[in-house]
């Protein structure tokens, strides 16, 4: 709002406005007339002639009931006269692009004042500068309004992505970002390590839309790495550049009605032509992110000598279908049926029956991506209750005076200051350990993370629930993020492999390497 070309008043002048014919408000030392907008008020005519309210200062009533993105909006914009001679405003939107938190435990302590840390760089830095703008001017407002509608991301929104090539950078570091420049040459191609791709990841995560978020080419993150990893020249040179440039979408096409976690359990086959040119494929798949409008889908199959990885373009014989899950459309979600769909034998990703080995290589990375955004998630959370219970009153005093919430925050400030702290050790190890190394020793550690992490997320949005009461359950005004929050924070626990499943991976992965002359 231009405070400076607004009218000045002082609160004398506004007191006389204080009857239904001629009323005004003060918030935040501002001033509303809302005569005309009585009777139009979501929250009704007759809050406004609650006592103190009408000709006077509504600041705490205001910020007890609504976000401050109400007052952004143009419709209530209007509705401002004029400024209190002699005061400023002093809250600000949360979402000044670029702004980093200066809430308690609102970002990680590599970006709070005065704290120290090893992990970060200046190209880390400037790469997290730059991300956020990107992200708040251009992500978040897509994000907020295709959770709505359920459409996929919006096209200009991935065709700025990829113009900073952020589709490359998303899939770490590596071969494919050879000759190109990242984010207008901020990080160079050989330079990039997983610490930057983090920071990417936990920036995206703050569109606060988790539904968008995987819409936002989920699927090219896991579906991609086996075709760079494993497909022919000619594949990738075919494939790649289209899908980085966010023209044409690909999905990892795994799980199934059949099986899940349970990789030896599908029924999807691939039998190959008497001529050998080609395969069949045949079969169901289901919950597969971005299969909605995938062109691409990188298919786990059972073949005759095991199980083979193989790349089935969208043509005769596919059909895809939403399902309606508890996140939006947006992600989209599909159940695919392949129908005797003929693919060139070329297309098969690395060996034929040695598809366990190209699914298993791809698993730590997509943990461990789902290990950064459920980090960054969680905190967003924080901050929200930590606002929340500043500027709400309940039994006359802020909700934070009450020593339950307080160990509710605490239990939350715990577990994500944890998770991060976890987090950036392990991809500290992987930014210095071979590939094989990784495969190796960080197989256990990640997924022990992305179990540990996602249960501590459940646990926050229960208590963000209870912190937040019915607005926790409400789909608008104040409580909407813990609302959309509580509502799709399993997906984290399921994607990627199921919470027990993982860890009980991870313990399995720890007896195998006990040492034979280990005895109590
Ligand atoms: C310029 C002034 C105001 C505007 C533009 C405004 C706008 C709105 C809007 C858009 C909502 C729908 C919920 C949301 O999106 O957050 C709402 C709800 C509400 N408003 Fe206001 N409002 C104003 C002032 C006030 C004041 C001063 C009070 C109380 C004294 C008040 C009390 C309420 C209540 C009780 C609700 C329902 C909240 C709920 O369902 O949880 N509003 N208002």
């Amino acid at each position: 709002m231009a405070s400076k070309e607004l009218k000045k008043f002082t609160r004398e002048e506004v007191e006389k406005h204080n009857t239904e014919d001629s009323l005004w408000i003060i918030i935040d030392g501002r001033v509303f007339d809302v005569t005309r907008f009585q009777k139009l008020h979501p929250g009704g005519p007759t809050v406004f002639f609650d006592e103190g309210i009408p000709g006077g200062d509504a600041t705490e009533a205001f910020f007890g009931l609504h976000r401050y993105d109400v007052l952004e909006k143009p419709q209530y914009q209007r509705l401002q006269i004029g400024v209190i001679e002699g005061e400023e405003p002093v809250v600000q939107s949360s979402h000044i692009p670029g702004k980093v938190s200066k809430v308690p435990y609102g970002e990680p302590s590599w970006l709070s004042d005065g704290y120290h840390n090893p992990y970060y760089k200046e190209s880390h830095r400037k790469l997290q500068k730059a991300v956020r703008q990107f992200v708040d001017e251009y992500i978040y407002p897509d994000a907020q309004e295709r959770e709505l509608d359920g459409k996929r991301p919006s096209q200009s929104v991935l065709d700025k992505m990829a113009e900073h090539e952020l589709h490359a950078m998303r899939l770490g570091p590596g071969k494919h970002l050879q000759g190109r420049t990242l984010f207008g040459g901020i990080v160079k191609p050989e330079e990039f390590d997983y610490f930057h791709e983090l920071v990417i990841t936990q920036e995206l995560a703050r569109c606060g839309a988790r539904g968008y978020g995987d819409g936002l080419l989920g699927g090219c993150v896991i579906g991609l790495p086996p075709v760079l990893n494993f497909g022919s020249p000619e594949l990738k040179a075919r494939i790649v550049p289209e899908v980085l440039s966010g023209k044409k979408f690909i999905c990892l096409a795994v799980s199934e009605a059949f099986a899940g976690s349970d990789v030896f359990g599908l029924q999807t086959t691939a039998t190959k032509t008497e001529d050998g040119k080609h395969w069949i494929v045949t079969g169901t798949k289901k919950w597969i992110t971005n299969g909605v409008f995938a062109d691409y889908f990188t298919v786990g199959c059972r073949t005759d000598d095991g199980f083979t990885v193989i790349l089935v373009e969208r043509q005769e014989g596919v059909t895809t279908k939403p399902i309606k899950t508890s996140y939006s459309p947006t992600a989209g979600t599909a159940y695919i049926v392949f129908d005797k769909v003929k693919v060139p034998v070329e297309n098969t990703l690395g060996q034929e029956g040695g598809g366990i080995f190209v699914m298993l290589s791809n698993f730590n990375h997509e943990r461990w991506v789902m290990c950064c955004a459920s980090a960054r998630s969680q905190r967003a959370i924080v901050e929200e209750c930590m606002k929340w219970v500043n500027q709400r009153k309940a039994f006359g005093k802020p909700l934070h005076s009450l020593a339950v919430i307080r160990n509710k925050l605490a239990g939350m400030i715990q577990r994500s200051e944890s998770v991060q702290n976890w987090l950036e050790n392990i991809t500290y190890q992987m930014c210095n350990m071979s590939y094989k190394e990784q495969a190796q020793k960080l197989a256990g550690p990640i997924a022990f993370l992305k179990s540990y992490s996602t249960h501590s997320a459940q646990i926050t949005a229960q208590d963000a629930v209870q912190i937040f009461g019915g607005r926790g359950i409400t789909q608008s005004g104040m409580g909407r993020f813990i609302e959309h929050y509580q509502r799709t924070v399993a997906f984290d626990a399921l994607l990627g492999g199921a919470e027990d499943v993982l860890s009980d991976l991870g313990v399995r992965q720890a007896m195998r390497s006990m040492p034979k002359d280990t005895k109590l």
